[in-house]
């Protein structure tokens, strides 16, 4: 038996991922987007044989994936090169040439349902009004098109069709922790939960028949729970609640005429069903950690993509009580054990607010005793039991991450999350400062072997705590990170400006607090080496984000290495990218240690 090398780091990365699939109708072809070819393109499994072929050479990000009721045909929505600006495509099941269906450059089309014919498309757009959004329904054979709902208010989204096609379900987005969801029938628009004004959100809902919709909200609750809306007799009851846990997905199952249901608590999901007729409620044991996504084929077999700590994403479907393996994506050479399941640790905050954070522990064998603080993006999001090739590359090189889920994060209920709402810089900033101080006095880490990374809103965190907290750093690391406050909430898509003064704050009645709150107030205490990653195409956190810093820091002769990605947006999608983006931080940390 030959002795093999160490694996290389790069293996980590090897494995794929998968950003969302469908069954067809007749159960006998699975479609997903994978980045088999090092770019994300369309793939299909047949249900029976199991090896891939692909559909597409798009080589770009999948935004929606539809099958024709009768499986004729899949529409499916790509943007370009990172920029989110989705365009409708359709395409035979066998794959092949891509027929434009809503293509407008520059706007973003967001993919809703096909009529059980197949002839028309429920969809929604930023093509007529880019700030709030409208709902079309176009006829594929006419070519002809009218606006179902014109937004106003709050941007407006398409959520599902009832079955009889005459009422369908839209959504309001006033705010992250304010999204209620509305039932359009005879021309009339009806809020599905008692009163839209109240700050709520609804999660998820589906028809189960013509008159009868059940969702998942927050309404007048904390967690969100299951209840019922009558369609004609517009009554709003509730149906249950899991203490502790919040509903976040609602799918019917018609062949049992039961729901199956997806919880999140904290850092982890749950599952479970419930039959409408008996009211009961089963729990049903997951063979992941998180759930991306669930769907549940017209013959009741349920399906899902999801995550763990150290399993990479993959589908699965529910056959006799067991968990099937539809696709195992596995990171090569690199077995399940050799990585890193991490703690959960719980610590008070500067105010005794109780704050969960994930720690992954290196192997004693390799344990550098440096530590990593990654403050997650969103931020209200929340760091779970999920899969990170970066986490297990820099654990399995022997670094320690902690990963909190500082207050504003998402999964601990709807009041913690509102949190970060006009306080993106103080109370989240100081749950960060609070879990270092948490490690390094209970002898976790010591105080002068601690880098930072993070992105998006985590990158914000970075240069923030850079800026404010720079001695608890050897260098940091900032992936698209707003920069500054003022810059940020006028740079972001236009549909995002209406929730931005609740989100941040006004720049002129908060001029202040957006000053304190603006890591760019900081430069000139920002010392430590720094690595700023961004990509050119960017919508949500632009470019000019990370100019200014690396230009400003620059000017002060501090060390800055600055990589731009040039055809990526938030993300790496590009395999290529994502390998030499997270060499280039492995070689960051490991020359600063
Ligand atoms: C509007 C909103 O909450 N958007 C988030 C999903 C988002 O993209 N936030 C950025 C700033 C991030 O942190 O990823």
């Amino acid at each position: 038996m030959p002795t093999f090398p160490k694996a290389d780091v790069t293996q980590f990365f090897r494995t794929f991922s998968i950003q969302n699939f469908i069954v067809d109708p007749h159960e006998e072809q699975l479609i997903c987007s994978t980045n088999l070819s090092g770019h994300f393109n369309l793939w299909a499994l047949d249900l029976n044989q199991r090896f891939p072929y692909p559909l597409t050479s798009i080589n770009q990000s999948n935004h929606g994936l539809a099958y024709d009721k009768n499986g004729h045909f899949l529409l499916s929505a790509f943007d370009h090169d990172g920029d989110e600006n989705a365009q409708i495509y359709a395409l035979p099941p066998e794959g092949g040439t891509l027929l434009p269906i809503q293509v407008n450059e520059g706007e973003r089309h967001m993919l809703g349902e096909l009529s059980e014919d197949g002839r028309m498309l429920y969809y929604t757009s930023t093509k007529e009004n880019s700030t709030y959004l409208n709902i079309y329904r176009y006829d594929i054979e006419n070519e002809k098109e009218e606006v179902l709902i014109e937004g106003k208010e709050a941007a407006t989204s398409f959520a599902a069709l009832g079955p009889d096609e005459r009422s369908f379900l839209l959504r309001k987005h006033f705010a992250n922790t304010h999204s209620c969801m509305y039932v359009h029938k005879n021309g009339r628009t009806t809020a599905i939960t008692p009163d839209p004004t109240i700050p709520h959100t609804v999660e998820s809902a589906a028809y189960t028949t013509n008159k009868d919709v059940y969702l998942a909200t927050t309404y007048e609750a904390d967690f969100s729970y299951l209840a019922h809306f009558h369609v004609d007799q517009q009554t709003f009851t509730k149906i249950l609640d899991i203490p502790g846990e919040s509903i976040i997905n609602v799918h019917f199952d018609q062949s049992s005429n039961g729901l199956y249901l997806v919880t999140s608590k904290g850092v982890t999901d749950q599952l479970y069903y419930y039959h409408l007729v008996e009211e009961k409620l089963t729990s049903i044991d997951l063979p992941v950690e998180v759930v991306d996504k669930l769907m549940v084929t017209n013959g009741g077999i349920p399906y899902i993509l999801g995550r763990g700590s150290t399993l990479p994403m993959n589908i699965f479907r529910r056959k006799v009580k067991t968990w099937e393996t539809i696709t195992d994506l596995r990171v090569p050479g690199i077995a399940r054990e050799a990585m890193s399941e991490p703690e959960t640790i719980r610590y008070p905050s500067y105010d005794e607010t109780e704050i969960e954070a994930l720690y992954f522990k290196p192997k004693p064998e390799v344990d550098n005793s440096h530590l990593i603080l990654w403050p997650h993006g969103g931020p209200q999001a929340a760091e779970r039991k999920m899969f990170r090739a970066m986490f297990q590359m820099l654990v399995y090189e022997g670094y320690r991450i902690l990963a909190p889920n500082f207050r504003g994060s998402s999964n601990y209920g709807l009041s913690f999350m509102k949190e970060v709402e006009g306080d993106w810089g103080y109370g989240p900033r100081l749950d960060n400062v609070a879990a270092l101080d948490y490690m390094i006095e209970n002898n976790f880490v010591d105080r002068d072997k601690i880098f930072l990374i993070g992105g998006s809103y985590g990158g914000y965190m970075a240069l923030l705590l850079h800026g404010r907290h720079g001695d608890y750093f050897k260098a940091v690391v900032d992936i698209f990170g707003v920069s500054n406050l003022f810059s940020f909430v006028e740079s972001v898509p236009d549909f995002w400006k209406p929730i931005m003064k609740q989100w941040v704050g006004d720049p002129l009645t908060d001029q202040e607090r957006f000053k304190r709150d603006s890591p760019i107030t900081y430069l000139e205490q920002m010392s430590k080496p720094m690595f700023i990653i961004q990509g050119a195409n960017d919508p949500r956190v632009v470019k000019a984000e990370s100019d200014q810093v690396v230009d400003k820091l620059r000017a002060n002769n501090v060390a800055v290495k600055y990589l731009v990605l040039d055809d990526e947006g938030h993300g790496f999608s590009k395999k290529d990218n994502e390998i030499e983006v997270n060499r280039q931080i492995l070689q960051f940390f490991n020359n600063h240690q």
